[in-house]
């Protein structure tokens, strides 16, 4: 059995669904710290963290949303600027700026155990921060426009049905080489 160690159940929901039974998962909520630093580094503390406490093979998962007018802030921290600012303090941060892209960017990092490798396997979601459109359910899905679209009315990814979702995110192509690194 792997654990997904994640708090967050909305995470655990989606990874579940997309997973949907070809990789066997449990969940447990262990609040790992999360150290400063790159990408990379929050993702590899945070699972070394947790394979301690799972003591087995462990997988979790860490989002950032990258503003490009921003070099790539709020990056891992948007957690905590959504908690301090909001949604609509996310859209006044780039107000003076032309460039509204971003990139979300989902990290899992899997080891087999404590004392293990921790193994890296990302996925990118490009798209535009835009005013919130969409059930406030997840995070930021609802400022989030990603650029790959189904129809011509472009949606949030809060307006999607969790299937359009899970079909373009970045967390559905993280686990898409998860998957597969797994399953080799
Ligand atoms: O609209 C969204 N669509 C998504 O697809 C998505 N994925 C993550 N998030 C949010 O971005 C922050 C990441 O921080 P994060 O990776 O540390 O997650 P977390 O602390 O909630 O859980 P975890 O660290 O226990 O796994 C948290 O605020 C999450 O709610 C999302 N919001
Ligand atoms: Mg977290």
């Amino acid at each position: 059995m792997l654990t997904f160690v994640t708090g967050n159940k909305n995470k655990f929901k989606e990874v579940s669904k997309i997973l949907e039974g070809k990789i066997e998962i449990e969940n447990q909520d262990i609040d790992a710290p999360e150290v400063q630093g790159s990408i990379e580094d929050v993702a590899r503390a945070k699972c070394e963290y947790a394979a301690r406490i799972v003591n087995g093979p462990t997988i979790t998962e860490d989002t950032a949303l990258c503003f490009n007018a921003l070099n790539g802030l709020p990056g891992v921290y948007i957690k905590w600027f959504v908690k301090g600012i909001g949604l609509d303090g996310l859209n006044k941060l780039l107000v003076a700026f032309e460039d509204k892209s971003a990139d979300a960017i989902c990290t899992f990092a899997y080891t087999e155990g404590p004392n293990k490798p921790v193994h890296i396997l990302q996925g990118v979601c490009s798209g535009k921060i835009v005013n919130p459109r969409g059930p406030p359910t997840f995070g930021w899905d609802s400022v989030f426009e990603p650029d790959e679209q189904q129809s011509d009315q472009p949606k949030t990814f809060a307006e999607m049905d969790p299937s359009e979702k899970n079909q373009i995110s970045h967390r559905a192509k993280a686990l898409k080489k998860l998957q597969d690194f797994l399953l080799k």
